[in-house]
């Protein structure tokens, strides 16, 4: 059995051999492969198809959005008794277009949930404290979520990053105690289709903030698109790309269409950094023109809130074994990162002043 193979432009790869511990050569073969997989994918593309049916049972996600969809379905005032502007501007509900991304609103709504604090504050960003729904099941379900998601950001990395990117044990322990408390982000997203009229996108163009994204979404396609650059493989590998986009750097926009039992997986910028561009995190966008309403549920694992990234010494000895002459990228607090980027979701945010 492969772990990888390539479907659609972008790997999927799936993540069953992490999930045996044994020492047989046969399974020691298989992680070697998964890693390596993952590894290239990570250069090619930062975007790929996690395979997590052996993982956790594929009804589950399935679930989230049948709830995500009944609260999106909700009368507009109930939904704003959720409002983020309850809390800290963050934790909750937004309404419609009320998210920004690149100067234009986007088409979608959102309830977003953040790990909590021990000493929520609303009055301090990003400090409050979740708003669940009144649904049944609704906060039993998406904390299962939550766990599980956790616990597949520290399976997927160790394997990863000690048989990838080459780690020593010690390494992997010191990147570990930056992640063991994640700053995480969890989204259930609601698009309407977007109207002809519209000047911007249901999700504009973004990369996403941290380390791994794993994101559930309803079997809807030719929604979430992903930018690759423009390279001679990738060139080569698309057949069906979307039209050319002429800018700062030249493209394809491919669809990444759900896939069943997949999650699909990118990385974020801290990523980016940590591999000191080694690995990029890579553009995506949605523009969902289909006529039903569509649900997306991202959960972003991400680092600590106070950990400091900055380029590890294993991409380095990558960097340097291939000649590359790389300057080195500048030490990120996660934390304040995420405060910068997400004071600038809002047209007019509550901590303008
Ligand atoms: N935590 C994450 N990645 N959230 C999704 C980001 C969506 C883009 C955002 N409005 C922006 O402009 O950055
Ligand atoms: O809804 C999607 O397919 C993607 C959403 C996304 O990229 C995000 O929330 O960061
Ligand atoms: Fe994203």
């Amino acid at each position: 059995m492969t772990s990888s193979r390539i479907s659609r432009h972008l790997p999927i790869i799936n993540i069953a051999s992490y999930l045996r511990t044994s020492q047989n050569p046969e399974d020691i073969a298989a992680r070697q492969a998964t890693s390596e997989a993952l590894h290239s994918a990570c250069l090619q593309f930062g975007f790929f198809y996690l395979d997590i049916s052996e993982y956790i049972d594929p009804g589950i996600p399935e679930e989230l959005a049948t709830l995500a969809h009944q609260f999106f379905a909700l009368p507009q005032e109930e939904k704003d008794k959720l409002s983020i502007s309850n809390q800290d501007n963050a934790r909750g509900y937004a309404r419609l277009k009320e998210n920004v991304t690149n100067g234009k609103a986007d088409n979608h709504e959102g309830l977003d949930f953040y790990r909590p604090v021990q000493d929520p504050d609303p009055r301090r960003p990003l400090w409050g404290e979740n708003q669940w729904p009144d649904l049944a099941g609704f906060k039993e379900k998406y904390e299962a979520w939550v766990q599980k998601m956790k616990d597949l950001g520290l399976i997927v990395s160790r394997r990863w990053m000690a048989i990838g990117l080459g780690m020593t044990p010690d390494e992997w322990q010191e990147l570990r105690s930056q992640v063991d408390d994640s700053f995480w982000v969890m989204r259930a997203i609601g698009y309407p289709p977007l109207p002809d009229d519209h000047d911007g996108f249901s999700c504009g163009a973004h990369k996403d903030y941290g380390c791994l994204t794993f994101l559930y979404a309803d079997p809807i396609p030719s929604a979430l698109q992903v930018f690759l650059r423009q390279t001679g493989s990738i060139a080569a590998a698309d057949a069906t790309g979307l039209p050319v986009e002429r800018g700062a750097e030249e493209g394809v926009w491919i669809n990444a269409d759900p896939i069943p039992g997949c999650v699909v997986c990118n990385i974020g910028e801290m990523w980016e950094v940590w591999t000191n561009g080694l690995y990029k995190s890579t553009l995506h966008r949605v523009i969902h023109r289909s006529s039903s309403y569509r649900v997306s549920v991202p959960f972003f694992f991400e680092p600590n809130f106070d950990s400091v990234v900055k380029p590890l010494a294993a991409a380095k000895r990558i960097q340097g074994a291939a000649g590359s002459v790389v300057p080195e990228k500048k030490p990120v607090v996660y934390g304040e990162f995420l405060l910068a980027k997400v004071g600038g979701n809002f047209a007019g945010g509550k901590y303008d002043d």
